[in-house]
């Protein structure tokens, strides 16, 4: 069944929250938790190992509660149960979205086309796992009859970052296995890689949902050349296997059947990593950290789908990004994570949000009246306090942030880590309190400046404040609190497009770049004048022939 279609600017609870907004759009944060003293314990949620304070966000409760009026409207509610038990919710490629039956346990029934597809993918985790310890184990061997000593993992896109991402995130909990990951069709990129690797210990990992992508075929085609040159050709069979649903492509390729991972259309590749995508991660970390991350989406599915709206947190921060992005016209969302284990983790989230809800139609075609999408960036503090922070507490923009931290680091150097906790604490603090002219003027008075010299400085020292954020503080980062915190944007993820009234899963923009390409890469290979091209385009294309 279809997701209801609704527009949300025509709903009873878009346009009171159109007349709450301008009662509440100059209100600080500091005047809202003076004037309500359980601010911050009615909006903050603890579950399991997780503490989000959602009480520093622009909001009240009368705020919230239309907001969950809004849900309700466009039936948020109903959309979960069709996402969860696989209707075609990515209706324009006629498909059930399922990354949520990936971490499924064993006796669920999630049925796509009359068959219940959980003894799949247990399948398919039983193989996964097979394959990874006998690889870590050194049961399986290379050619020559030694260990792997490396991993490369060649994919894009949700092919790559995923478990790229992960892989970085938890390399505390990494093995012996050197891992590594080629994704751009830059030469440059995958001669790095492998110019240091020794092919008879190497082991290729080809990810591709389609098997049709030019960045990983080439990479594919340009790393087995780069192998053949000193190894013989029958040891491709041991050191190359993929993860794909086009089977036929990958033997084509010259990967045997029996070296493929299977996996299917209802995972979409920004929502794959869960699936033999992951291969790369079991590899890395062992099978049973891969499971502890299902294991903890799963934890998060659970508490999306079971629990009530006023206490879900992807419910709740997704609803919050709604308000900034339609109300308040905020332009981007930052995300920064104080964890160096998580320099990945907004590049991993960009896709994610920005494949998915970058649409300007909604679900019956008619261009959106309306913004939907957000721009998604971040780096982990503190180095990002050093870098773009002074816009976020002085620039113009308004940029609502998430903040995310754990409370006990991993190698246990208490000190640092509670340096860079009060450096967690007091950004948010700093964002949301600002300095105010007294407190500038005090400041400068204790320091002996001259009335004169006061008065010029000032309105450059003064911080506005009131800049929202939203802290994820959470225990510590397991695979199973990282499985819990990837789920939480993905569910963020389908309840914006939900109320966005668009289709989250599909990625057209992408291909108009890529055919592209391809014409022009003919042209510059042949002889083209290139004359089908803008004047500018010429000119450079020539520019380039002439150089290169
Ligand atoms: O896994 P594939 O099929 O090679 O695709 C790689 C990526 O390309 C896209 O289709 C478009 O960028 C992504 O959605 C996908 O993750």
């Amino acid at each position: 069944m279809a997701l209801k279609a609704t527009n949300p600017t025509t709903t009873k609870s878009w346009s009171k929250l159109s007349d709450h907004f301008n009662t509440i759009k100059d209100k600080h944060l500091k005047d809202l938790f003076k004037h309500d003293a359980l601010r911050a314990d009615e909006l903050s949620v603890s579950w399991q190992d997780f503490y989000v304070d959602f009480s520093k966000n622009r909001m009240t409760t009368e705020t919230l509660n239309l907001l969950l009026e809004l849900a309700d409207e466009v039936d948020l509610k109903g959309s979960i149960s069709k996402y969860f038990r696989g209707d075609v919710i990515n209706e324009t490629e006629n498909r059930a979205v399922l990354h949520t039956a990936l971490r499924a346990t064993k006796d669920a029934t999630v049925t796509v086309d009359g068959k219940n597809i959980i003894p799949e993918v247990y399948k398919v985790k039983e193989s996964i796992k097979a394959f990874s310890n006998a690889i870590i184990s050194g049961e399986k061997k290379t050619y020559s009859d030694n260990q792997f000593t490396d991993v490369v993992n060649i994919g894009i896109g949700g092919s790559d970052l995923g478990p790229a991402m992960v892989v970085d995130a938890l390399q505390f909990y990494k093995n012996h296995l050197n891992t590594h990951f080629v994704s751009n069709v830059d030469g440059d990129h995958f001669n790095e890689v492998v110019k240091n690797l020794n092919p008879k210990t190497t082991l290729f990992v080809v990810v591709s949902k389609t098997f049709t992508t030019q960045e990983t075929l080439s990479n594919a085609n340009s790393i087995r050349e780069w192998f053949l040159k000193s190894m013989p050709k029958e040891a491709v069979g041991k050191h190359f296997v993929a993860v794909s649903t086009n089977i036929a492509k990958v033997e084509e390729f010259g990967i045997e059947k029996s070296n493929i991972f299977p996996m299917w259309n209802w995972v979409g590749g920004r929502f794959s990593l869960w699936s033999a995508v992951g291969l790369t991660i079991s590899l890395a970390l062992g099978y049973n950290y891969f499971e502890d991350m299902l294991e903890g989406a799963h934890e998060m599915d659970l508490h999306f789908k079971d629990t009530n709206f006023k206490n879900n947190i992807p419910v709740l921060s997704a609803l919050l990004s709604v308000w900034y992005n339609n109300f308040f016209k905020a332009e981007s969302q930052a995300v920064i994570s104080y964890s160096q284990y998580l320099n990945q983790f907004a590049t991993y989230l960009q896709q994610g949000i920005m494949e998915s809800n970058g649409k300007s139609v909604d679900r019956e075609g008619h261009t959106l009246d309306y913004q939907s999408g957000t721009i998604i960036w971040g780096e982990p503090g503190t180095n990002s306090q050093h870098a773009f922070f002074q816009l976020i507490h002085q620039g113009t923009k308004l940029i609502p942030a998430d903040f995310i931290g754990f409370s006990k680091s991993l190698h246990g150097n208490k000190e640092h880590h509670d340096k860079l906790m009060s450096n967690f604490f007091a950004q948010t603090e700093a964002l949301m309190n600002g300095k105010n002219k007294d407190v500038v003027i005090s400041e400068l008075e204790q320091q002996g400046l001259s009335k004169s010299k006061m008065k010029k400085l000032i309105s450059f020292k003064v911080f506005e404040g009131n800049k929202p954020t939203t802290t994820f503080l959470i225990d510590q980062l397991t695979p199973r609190s990282l499985g819990k915190l990837i789920a939480m944007y993905e569910h963020k993820i389908f309840i914006e497009g939900v109320i966005w009234n668009i289709f989250s899963y599909d990625q057209f923009g992408v291909e108009l770049g890529k055919q592209l390409a391809k014409t022009i890469l003919q042209e510059i290979q042949g002889d083209s004048t290139f004359i089908n091209h803008d004047k500018s385009t010429q000119n450079l294309l020539k520019h380039y022939k002439k150089l290169s």
